[in-house]
């Protein structure tokens, strides 16, 4: 056989060997998965200083009467009423369609108005279900939103909710996408984390699915988009913003915040989303 015959024999058992053990995964690898959360980024960091234009607005988030449409008494905030009541609409309009959003209301909306696409599952049918939205939710709105929002209230409580569900949609993506990237490294290495899998090693499976380096990037880099993104656009350039008598420099969210959401709360959580789903992959 020729030189480049076997070369091209060669290539093409590579991709029959590629298609069986991936069969819906292909185009899923380390790289798009980092482009993923990279471009995710800039949506958090954009969210949030949305989010901070607002006052913290606090009768959005005191759990009050109301009555439904069948006459019962229900006790929840403004803002979870408004998030379920657009993650329905959004759900109607096929929104949770695709795996990579996953609502933090579950409800069972009978049809979708958008027009129907064939979305690839990219994940593993067991444990595609994995998520913490729950951790999410309270972790938004008890510790992160009084580091966001000053206190006060301008009454627009309307729009400071729809911000509220631009955050936590963003995170949610982000945090939940744990499971591509536990997908993309369990075909990485299958020997190991089946190994693991098998004893149930959460410890070594988060030792084994750790970059510490591709931390440190990604926290340094959030840390940069805030201070960029955080600025006033001038015809002179960019200016941070705030008090320019006092000396004191400022930016529309603090890139420290930023820096420590990721560190202490998206980070590990995309961790815990990876060693959980991992513990799934071979059911
Ligand atoms: C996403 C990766 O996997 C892990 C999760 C990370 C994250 O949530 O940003 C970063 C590094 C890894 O510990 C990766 O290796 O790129």
């Amino acid at each position: 056989m020729a030189a480049h015959s076997v070369y091209s024999y060669l290539l093409l058992c590579n991709a029959i060997t590629l298609l069986l053990v991936s069969p819906c995964c292909v185009g899923l690898g380390l790289d798009t998965v980092r482009d993923f959360l990279t471009r995710e980024e800039d949506t958090i960091v954009f969210s949030l200083i949305e989010r901070a234009k607002h006052p913290l607005n606090l009768p959005a988030y005191e759990e009050h009467a109301w009555f439904g449409p069948d006459g019962r008494r229900h006790n929840d905030s403004f803002a979870e009423l408004f998030v379920r009541e657009s993650e329905q609409i959004q759900a109607k309009a096929g929104r949770y369609q695709s795996q990579e959003e996953i609502p933090f209301f579950h409800s069972r909306v009978p049809f979708t108005l958008a027009p129907p696409y064939n979305f690839t599952t990219d994940l593993y049918p067991g444990a595609a279900s994995v998520n913490v939205n729950d951790v999410i939710w309270g972790i938004y709105f008890n510790e992160l939103l009084p580091l966001l929002a000053k206190n006060g209230d301008d009454g627009n409580y309307a729009v400071t909710a729809a911000s509220d569900l631009a955050c936590l949609q963003a995170l949610s993506r982000r945090i939940n996408y744990g499971r591509y990237v536990a997908e993309v490294k369990f075909r990485g290495d299958q020997q190991r984390y089946t190994a693991l899998i098998g004893s149930k090693n959460k410890d070594a499976l988060m030792k084994l699915l750790t970059s510490e380096a591709q931390e440190d990037v990604v926290k340094r880099r959030v840390e940069k988009k805030a201070m960029v993104l955080g600025q006033d656009i001038t015809l002179d350039g960019p200016t941070e913003t705030g008090d320019t008598n006092s000396g004191q420099s400022s930016f529309k969210v603090a890139p420290s915040v930023v820096y420590k959401l990721y560190d202490q709360w998206v980070i590990p959580l995309t961790k815990n989303v990876e060693v959980d789903y991992l513990l799934h992959r071979l059911d």
